[in-house]
């Protein structure tokens, strides 16, 4: 899963140091003008828009031109993920007493089942009360992250199959070590730093110099127009996409250092989702939980409370393939949540998903975040990032034009209205008068 690299990558961007905005600092996009500006005062549009001098004494960004490039769609999947969907994959037979507690139920069952989903939610905040443990809680000092985590999980010896079984079954993992607090290398509660980020495809360059800090127990969302680098962003963050420079840093670990340790406290709900669909719901999550180290008894306790919780107990005898766009959605943060991870990476996590589904969606991210867990997502939906997040992000063209808390980056106005001042976005365009002209 590692140095997954997209293949046309090579355009090296120029780059230069950087210092760490403050909250709410802004980069623009163009030759910032000399003096800079605050927030409050920030020109209306991107290019003009200045990062307050205080913040990067130094630093006169180069103007991002983008072309106009669309993006090849078989070029980026290829990077994104070192799972190819539909890949062939040996048949995984959940262990029989996991088929008794996550089997598809009867069809004639009511799809709607609010005790059930209070009472997996129950069991989720106590999932979240064991990875969640506030950073000032743990630990403080520096840790040999190698020594008291392996890289990888130990799976034994496969066991001899049942007689009667003909497919093989999979072994029973042995959990490692409690990975979480030995994870936690600084005392500061940083739980994602991201320090000159750049990146480029040919003549695109899709991340420019991007400075993120994200503190534990933050619902953090990035917004930006199509095209603006949010995925590009994210998939470096999480190890999908090698940068070409800058780093990030996950809980003190160098994500490009070090993968293997850093994706551990890590879980990513990819762009464009790669996931073996020719797995049923329950399969994928008990594969998700004992690639991640989880003994089957618990992977199977978890993966009961996470459908409970989504309100995918119906459905998780069937194959991922004959999902819908939005249960697909659910199952895959489910599987990314599965293994408790201090930080929650999740790539447009309410694109498809019905508005009843989102807000089970939300009431899970934020009993995850109020428990101490960090979430980082990307969307478009201003008013539902407005509503949720505690901060916030705006890259445009590959750069960050604020950041800080909603408050601040919104500056007295909407969420939305701000960003299309900020994206300067706000004009209708012309050459579109054949279109109220109808053919018939
Ligand atoms: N693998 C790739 N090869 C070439 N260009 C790419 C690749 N991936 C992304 N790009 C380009 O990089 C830029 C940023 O793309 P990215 O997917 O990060 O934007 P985004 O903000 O996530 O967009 P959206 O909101 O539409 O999902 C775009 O111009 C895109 O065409």
């Amino acid at each position: 899963m590692e140095n997954a690299q997209t293949p046309d990558e090579g355009n090296k961007t120029a780059k230069k140091a950087v210092t760490p905005p403050a909250s709410g600092a802004r980069k623009p996009p163009t030759k910032k003008p000399a003096g800079g500006t605050t927030a409050a005062t920030r020109s209306t549009k991107p290019r003009s828009v200045s990062k307050p001098t205080a913040a990067k004494p130094t630093a006169a960004k180069p103007a991002v031109r983008k072309p106009a490039v669309s993006k090849p769609a078989a070029a980026k999947p290829a990077a994104a993920s070192p799972i190819a969907p539909k890949l062939a994959v040996p048949e995984i037979v959940v262990p029989a007493e996991g088929e008794a507690a996550i089997a598809a139920p009867d069809a004639s069952q009511p799809a709607e089942k609010p005790d059930a989903v209070l009472a997996g939610l129950a069991r989720l905040r106590l999932l979240a009360s064991q990875f969640a443990a506030p950073a000032s809680a743990v630990d403080s000092a520096p840790v040999e992250l190698g020594m008291s985590a392996p890289a990888k999980p130990t799976l034994p010896e496969p066991t001899a199959p049942e007689p009667t079984a003909p497919e093989p079954t999979l072994p029973e993992p042995t959990a490692p070590p409690a990975l979480t607090h030995a994870l936690v290398a600084t005392s500061d509660d940083v739980v994602l730093e991201v320090r000159g980020l750049s990146k480029g495809f040919g003549d695109t360059v899709a991340v420019n110099d991007i400075d993120l800090t994200v503190r534990a127990g933050v619902f953090y969302g990035i917004v930006g127009p199509n095209g603006a680098g949010k995925t590009t962003t994210l998939s470096m963050i999480t190890g999908l996409l090698r940068p070409d420079s800058g780093t990030a840093s996950v809980n003190g670990v160098k994500v490009w250092d070090s993968p293997a340790i850093a994706k551990r406290s890590m879980g990513v709900l990819p762009d464009r989702l790669r996931i073996f669909d020719r797995l049923t719901g329950s399969q994928l999550l008990y594969y998700s939980g004992v690639l991640r180290g989880l003994g089957a008894a618990e992977v199977r306790k978890r993966s009961a409370d996470l459908a409970t919780a989504f309100g995918l107990e119906d459905v998780m005898g069937r194959l991922v393939s004959d999902y819908s766009s939005g249960m697909l959605k659910k199952v895959a943060l489910a599987a990314a949540m599965i293994h408790s991870p201090r930080l929650l990476v999740l790539d447009e996590p309410f694109e498809s998903v019905d508005p009843v589904s989102a807000t089970t969606v939300i009431r899970i991210l934020k009993q995850y975040v109020s428990a101490g867990g960090t979430v980082v997502l990307s969307s478009h939906r201003m008013e539902l990032v407005q509503r949720v997040c505690s901060h916030v992000a705006v890259i445009v063209e590959g750069t960050l034009l604020a950041d800080g808390t909603i408050d601040e980056v919104r500056n007295g106005m909407s969420l939305e209205d701000r960003f299309v001042q900020l994206t300067g976005t706000n004009s209708v365009g012309g050459g579109l008068e054949w279109l109220s002209s109808f053919s018939d």
